[in-house]
């Protein structure tokens, strides 16, 4: 029990912290229910140096003990590492056009996610998540992540009034002073295949029509995933534990780091 942090939301959705949930009963409520999870990747460009450890920690952390799909898409497809997957999970490799600009790389994630739900993944995944593949394992991520919609909320904004939501109201991304819940961070969502399909398929055609009209939202997806979750209430809150960043000190009621940005050198990677 955590009476140090808010665990749950005004619309009764948990905000998941350790010491809130018992990980054998929630495994064995989920192994009866023979679930497969997907998770997606990208690595495009120079990010391709990332995907190495994201996926020997993912393979040892994420779900653990479960069936889980990991999905790379990359434009540099012979230099995807070989990384030995444990029993029951894959891995699929995608092909995808490079960018010239950061900021479509991580923008058209969206487009991509839809699609391959589309074609690929309905009817046979139950879950799925999309991660930064900046980023590392260092604990358990599992069963009590599931649910319907799930945000996690970001690790480097707890004071609300420096929310950095897409301010103009121009943006199909417009968040209104005094409105939004949290600041969820665009590196990691997920649920329900069939939730996380209409959130990429509405925050694609919102960010396309902004860009018909001369506009990207100030965190490009990222933005308009936190407009999509202040319409639709995610049903499941992950605590920083589930991103934090490798440069921040921890916090006090972070007990446990699961998930973590590394720290990066933009300059070097990022084609603009
Ligand atoms: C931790 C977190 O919540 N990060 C979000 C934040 O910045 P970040 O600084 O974390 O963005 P980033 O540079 O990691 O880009 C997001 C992701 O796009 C992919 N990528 C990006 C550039 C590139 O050249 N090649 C490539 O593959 C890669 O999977 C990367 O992890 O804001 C971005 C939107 O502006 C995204 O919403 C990120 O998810
Ligand atoms: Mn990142």
């Amino acid at each position: 029990l955590r009476t140090d942090v808010v665990t749950v939301t005004p619309w009764l959705a948990p905000v998941v912290w350790e010491g809130t949930f018992n990980e054998l009963l929630l495994d064995s409520i989920y192994k009866k229910k023979n679930i497969t999870v997907a998770a997606t990747v990208f690595a495009v460009g120079k990010y391709i140096m990332f995907l190495k450890d994201f996926l020997e920690t993912a393979d040892k952390h994420f779900f653990a003990g479960f069936r889980v799909d990991f999905y790379v898409f990359t434009d540099r497809l012979n230099e995807v590492p070989k990384v030995n997957m444990a029993a029951g999970r894959t891995l699929t490799v995608r092909s995808v056009p490079s960018s010239n600009r950061w900021q479509e790389i991580s923008a058209r994630r969206m487009e991509l996610i839809q699609k391959l739900i589309e074609e690929t993944l309905q009817n046979h995944v139950d879950y799925i998540f999309c991660l930064d593949v900046d980023s590392k394992f260092h604990g358990r991520w599992g069963t009590e992540s599931l649910g319907g919609l799930v945000a996690v909320i970001h690790p480097g904004l707890d004071n609300r009034s420096r929310f950095p939501y897409e301010r103009r109201p121009a943006s199909r991304a417009y968040v209104a002073p005094g409105e939004g819940d949290f600041y969820y961070c665009g590196g990691a969502f997920g649920g329900l295949v069939q939730e996380v399909h209409q959130l990429a398929k509405t925050c694609r055609n919102n960010f396309e029509d902004d860009a018909k009209e001369g506009i990207e939202a100030a965190w490009q997806e990222e933005s308009h995933l936190n407009r999509y979750m202040w319409i639709n209430k995610p049903s499941k809150v992950l605590s920083p534990e589930y991103l934090w960043q490798d440069f921040k000190q921890r916090n006090p009621e972070v007990l446990l780091i699961r998930f973590s940005g590394v720290i990066k050198n933009y300059a070097n990677i990022r084609p603009n």
